[in-house]
């Protein structure tokens, strides 16, 4: 019979199948010199080649995840109008206000979105305004979705919503993607949100929206305006709230236990009090209130510092949002310098949600070290360019006492022959658990006590060897399990709630749900996936 090669074979090199394409794709990677061409790179391989991407990064999730999101994902949104490749998601602009329903609708077709992930770039990380660049921080998000809690690629719905921006620089940009223009007042907005909200609910019924990287006034807004009418959470209070206080629960057992003192002893200090500082110190009551402490004895074990210093009550023209925190119990002169602030208060705790960084200085640390055993220090602003205190400089400045946890990764490292590992207090230990337990139990909304439970549920997860180590948030690589679980915690919660409209689950025992959530997670297949498309 003559040889009759097929087109496809003939484009395939002869040796192809006797290699790992992965390893290769890994190579590729490897050879790349930026964190931000490792970006652009996994982003092509996203778009030729889904499903290994989705395997490449479940099976690096320690390598590939700072790429993704935060720290790099800051230098995509930054750098984005100058990377862009292809679209990736949606912008819904002021200019189509009006006519908000037909733009959705054109991503509707052939999509049956489940969760969207929503910014408008006002305060993307702690990186300011970037307008229309935002919009790889919804994409980062969606993908750890994916990759975390195994939500279907095909049901995530990446949003950048183009206000304009009143980052001006990019005005004169002539690369900017997005609207040149400022944004709008606070009227013009809430139309714009209020028809955005209502169109999303009539095309996407099923949709749980996640609010995102919003500037602060507006993060709370939004969140009060919507949060009991829509199936909408924001990730910075909410999210960011209920990762914390899971950190907490675990780090101040171990500080608790090195001092000889109760759990009810800690004295937390805020250092930044925007949408992320304010949502977790209101997260944080719980963990008071959950020992019998009543709300106001809760309340009077967390203090808060914003760009003025130590916020205080009688503060003129204080913001809406720093009220319930701000201490009536002072009233010598203004605290301003953050030494001064924890000589007075003298905090077991030191939380960083400031974008300033290195603001945990050599003195601060070393102070907090001097009155606690193990100080909690948790400098949790992104990027990592950000931070209040780097790691290494936290251990060698405690003696390695230091319990710590960082909003974005640090690696391991020894200091005195001793094997330090830090924590990471990111919300994306918690965002994919919450999404999935509200998809599959089809809550109507994202109550209180579902991010509650979440939080606990994180909390509880850790291994005796992850225990033993004095971690205080779960290792990464388990983040699937650690998913399913939040799921059935936030799923259990929304019953007690009363929110969930899939009734069934009510009858299954928590092993069966367990079960029941862990089937439903979706796998990149694994057919014939690691070759190229032809
Ligand atoms: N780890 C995680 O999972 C998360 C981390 N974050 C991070 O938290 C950070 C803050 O986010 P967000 O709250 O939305 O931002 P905001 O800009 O709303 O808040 C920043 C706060 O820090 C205060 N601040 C700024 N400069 C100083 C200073 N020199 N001294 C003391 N306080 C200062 C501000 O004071 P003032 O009010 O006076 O302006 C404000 O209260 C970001 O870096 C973000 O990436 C956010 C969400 C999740
Ligand atoms: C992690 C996150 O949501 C933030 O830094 O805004
Ligand atoms: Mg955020």
């Amino acid at each position: 019979m003559p040889f009759a090669p097929s087109s496809s074979i003939a484009r395939l090199p002869p040796y192809l199948f006797n290699t790992d394409h992965r390893h290769r794709v890994l190579t590729q990677l490897r050879s790349k010199a930026t964190g931000l061409e490792k970006y652009i790179y996994l982003n092509g391989l996203k778009e030729r080649e889904p499903n290994l991407f989705y395997e490449i990064l479940l099976a690096n999730m320690l390598e590939i995840v700072p790429i993704l999101y935060t720290p790099t994902v800051g230098d995509a949104c930054s750098n984005y109008s100058h990377i862009w490749r292809r679209p990736e998601g949606l912008y819904v602009t002021i200019e189509h206000k009006g006519h908000i329903r037909e733009v959705l609708r054109q991503w509707h077709a052939g999509h049956s979105a489940r969760i969207a992930v929503v910014t408008d770039g006002s305060r993307i990380l702690g990186l300011g305004d970037l307008g229309a660049n935002g919009l790889p921080i919804s994409v980062g998000k969606l993908d750890l979705y994916v990759a975390g809690a195994g939500i279907k690629p095909a049901t995530t719905l990446p949003i950048c919503l183009d206000l304009g921006t009143n980052t001006t620089k990019f005005h004169d940009d002539p690369l900017y993607l997005g609207l040149r223009r400022r944004r709008p007042d606070t009227p013009e907005m809430d139309e714009f949100m209020h028809e955005f909200m209502e169109a999303m609910t009539e095309i996407f019924p099923q949709l749980l929206v996640q609010f995102e990287d919003f500037s602060t006034d507006n993060a709370f807004r939004y969140l009060d305006l919507f949060r009991n009418q829509y199936r909408v959470f924001n990730d910075d209070i909410q999210g960011t709230g209920s990762v914390v206080l899971s950190g907490f629960f675990n780090a101040a057992r171990l500080s608790a236990a090195a001092a000889g003192t109760p759990l009810t002893d800690q004295r937390i200090l805020f250092f930044g009090a925007g949408s992320a500082g304010i949502g977790v110190a209101k997260q944080l009551l719980s963990f008071f209130t959950l020992q019998g402490l009543s709300v106001e004895e809760a309340k009077s074990r967390i203090w808060t510092v914003d760009s003025k210093g130590l916020i205080t009550a009688d503060r003129k023209g204080l913001q809406e949002h720093k009220k319930f925190f701000a201490r009536t119990d002072y009233d010598g002169p203004a605290l301003t310098k953050l030494e001064d602030v924890i000589n007075y208060v003298k905090p077991t705790a030191l939380l960083g949600l400031s974008t300033v960084r290195n603001a945990f200085d050599e003195q601060v640390v070393r102070l907090m070290s001097s009155l606690n055993a193990r100080p909690i220090i948790f400098p949790l602003s992104n990027p990592v360019s950000l931070c209040e205190v780097d790691y290494e400089d936290a251990i060698k400045w405690t003696n390695g006492s230091v319990i710590f946890a960082s909003g974005s990764p640090y690696k391991t490292l020894e200091y005195n022959g001793k094997r330090y590992e830090p924590g990471q207090g990111n919300n994306m230990y918690i965002f994919p658990g919450i999404g999935l337990g509200a998809i599959l139990a089809k809550a109507r909304h994202i109550t209180d006590s579902m991010v509650e439970q979440a939080s606990i549920a994180l909390a509880s997860s850790l291994t005796d060897e992850e225990k033993k180590a004095d971690l205080v948030y779960p290792r990464l690589v388990r983040i699937r399990d650690l998913s399913c679980q939040i799921a059935l915690a936030v799923i259990r919660a929304a019953q007690k709630d009363n929110v969930d409209e899939n009734l069934l689950f009510r009858n299954l025992s928590d092993e069966a749900l367990l079960e029941y959530i862990r089937a439903k997670q979706w796998q990149p297949t694994t057919l014939n996936h690691h070759l190229p498309r032809l």
